[in-house]
């Protein structure tokens, strides 16, 4: 019997690898796609809404792996571990020996959490269901926590938490700086010191499955499940141990130095140090873990949480074969989701946009961009297949972003913290800013809207992202952009 051949081989199970198998299945509606899954649950988009041009709005269900076979009847999902790639040969290879030949192969393995001091018992990472069990199950013992890193996690986390203090460390002067300028960093910081009265926002009622409802991953895989998403936080208990609400020290400028256990510390001579650094209340307390920061601080705490980022997971392909690999660990892409290695493409958190980026686009690894990815590298493996040629999908045009930080939404645009800087051009920022309502930031280059952090609900996006899309020149109605009493939607049409 002829050895079987896949045309369309996808790695994994989390947004970019399910769309990527969903959009292929679609377009080929004839061929048998493999998605191989290390995690037995997959992420699937639910409730999709495109709000705007490039703004869109869904939810994320996690569900068994058999369930995108249902939808999708040309798609086999299979959970095995790939450990090896040789593009030679046009073949993965599993944790169990298994071979899997393809034509055109698609990596969407994400990332793993870049966690400081890796091997450290009292510190973790959060990245998927399994590590949010780990986290919850420390934070009910808990008293107080350090949470390190100023990105999205650390974010939400700081917010949610109640009962245990939490010591926010930070690299910068302003807090959640991945995300806003100081400017939305101090209006945030209101909300950081608020009391907490019980959770805000209806419960999310979405079907939730865990891993106990779906067969045992592989013995010995140490393969994590997709990313968490929006909402990750919502139905969640984050409730220490403590009879307080919510109580959240900021840390700012500094890194971590040295983490010690209770004895190593004891014996440091640096005990004093905590005297000086942290409450004083806590000194005659033993900790768990004590972290000595760069200004010479230390804090002790239950348990540490590094909330410092990713790094994408390429881990098993990169052996043998010739991948250019971006400064920030990802598979360079071209703008047709292609690798460096001929017939793999890649997707979401593991790959880094390597093609001349359009002036209001940029990267950040978010779900958004992992659907957009899986989407656009499913239609170009199509067309490459056929010998169609294939434009750039319009979502790469201009970055755009909804969350919700600190109980506000939140809308980023374009180039909304000057990320990408013409030297020798003048940015010119203007605020409307609502204490505890809004806070609105929109960035100008030579008259011409660049940006726009918007927080609230201010219902300038859409007009704000048609203004950065055709690069109106509004120098004449400058003074008026932010005018709370002009409607801007009818000063444009
Ligand atoms: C706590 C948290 C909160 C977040 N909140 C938001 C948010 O509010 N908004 C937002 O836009 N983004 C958010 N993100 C980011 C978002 O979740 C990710 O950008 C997105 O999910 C990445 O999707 P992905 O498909 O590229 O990777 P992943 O979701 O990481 O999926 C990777 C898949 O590959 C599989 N895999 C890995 N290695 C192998 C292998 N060797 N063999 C087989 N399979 C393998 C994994 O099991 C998994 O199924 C959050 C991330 C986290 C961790
Ligand atoms: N609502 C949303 O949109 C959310 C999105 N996410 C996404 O999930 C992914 C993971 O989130 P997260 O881990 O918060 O990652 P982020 O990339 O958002 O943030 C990481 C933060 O950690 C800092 N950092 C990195 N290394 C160190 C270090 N050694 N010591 C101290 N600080 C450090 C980074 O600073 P620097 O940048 O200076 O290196 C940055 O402030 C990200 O892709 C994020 O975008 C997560 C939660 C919510």
């Amino acid at each position: 019997m002829a050895e079987k051949i896949y045309k369309y081989v996808v790695v994994g199970g989390g947004i970019a690898g399910v769309t990527c198998a969903e959009t292929l299945s679609m377009l080929c509606q004839d061929d048998e796609i493999l998605l191989i899954t290390a995690s037995p649950l997959v992420k699937v988009i639910t409730n999709y809404t495109q709000i705007s041009k490039t703004l869109e709005d869904f939810d994320v269900e996690e569900r068994p792996m058999t369930s995108v076979e249902t939808t999708c009847p040309n798609v086999k999902v299979i959970q095995k571990v790939i450990v090896s790639l040789n593009s030679e040969l046009c073949v993965v290879t599993t944790t169990d020996g298994d071979e899997i030949k393809y034509n055109k192969i698609c990596i969407c393995t994400g990332g793993k959490p870049k966690v400081i001091s890796k091997d450290n018992p009292y510190v973790i990472g959060i990245r998927d269901t399994e590590s949010v069990k780990e986290f919850q199950k420390r934070l009910c013992k808990a008293r107080r926590i350090i949470v390190v890193g100023n990105g999205g996690i650390a974010t939400e986390l700081v917010y949610e938490i109640e009962g245990c203090e939490v010591i926010w460390a930070i690299k910068d002067k302003s807090i959640t700086s991945t995300f806003v300028d100081p400017g939305a960093a101090e209006f945030f910081l209101d909300k950081l010191k608020e009391k907490k009265d019980s959770k805000t926002g209806a419960p999310s009622k979405r079907l939730k499955y865990t891993t106990d409802d779906v067969p045992e991953e592989q013995p010995g895989s140490t393969t994590m499940g997709g990313a968490l998403g929006p909402d990750w936080v919502r139905d969640l208990s984050m409730v220490g141990s403590q009879q307080i609400s919510h109580k959240v020290h900021v840390e700012y400028s500094v890194e971590v130095k040295q983490i010690y256990n209770t004895e190593e510390f004891l014996s440091s001579g640096k005990v004093q140090n905590v005297l000086e650094g942290g409450d004083g209340e806590y000194i005659e307390e033993k900790w768990p873990v004590y972290v000595e920061f760069t200004n010479n601080k230390v804090f002790g705490a239950d348990f540490v949480v590094s909330a410092t980022g990713v790094v994408p997971a390429t881990d098993p392909f990169t052996k043998g074969n010739q991948f250019d690999i971006a400064e920030d660990g990802g598979f360079k892409v071209n703008d047709k989701m292609e690798t460096t290695v001929k017939d793999v493409y890649a997707a979401g958190d593991v790959c880094s946009a390597s093609w001349e980026l359009a002036p209001h686009w940029i990267q950040m690894r978010l779900w958004s961009q992992a659907r957009q990815m899986g989407s656009y590298a499913a239609k170009c493996m199509v067309a490459s297949m056929n010998g169609e040629n294939i434009s750039m999908d319009f979502c790469f045009e201009l970055f755009a972003h909804v969350t919700k930080f600190f109980n506000y939404k939140v809308i980023l645009l374009g180039n909304f913290n000057v990320q990408k800087r013409d030297n020798g051009q003048d940015y010119e920022l203007l605020l409307r800013v609502t204490k505890n309502v809004e806070y609105v930031k929109v960035v100008l280059k030579e008259g011409r809207l660049e940006g726009a952090i918007l927080i609230g609900e201010t219902d300038l996006e859409e007009t704000f992202e048609n203004l950065i899309l055709n690069q109106t020149d509004l120098t004449p109605f400058k003074d008026h952009l932010l005018d709370p009493n002009i409607d801007i939607d009818d000063f444009f049409d």
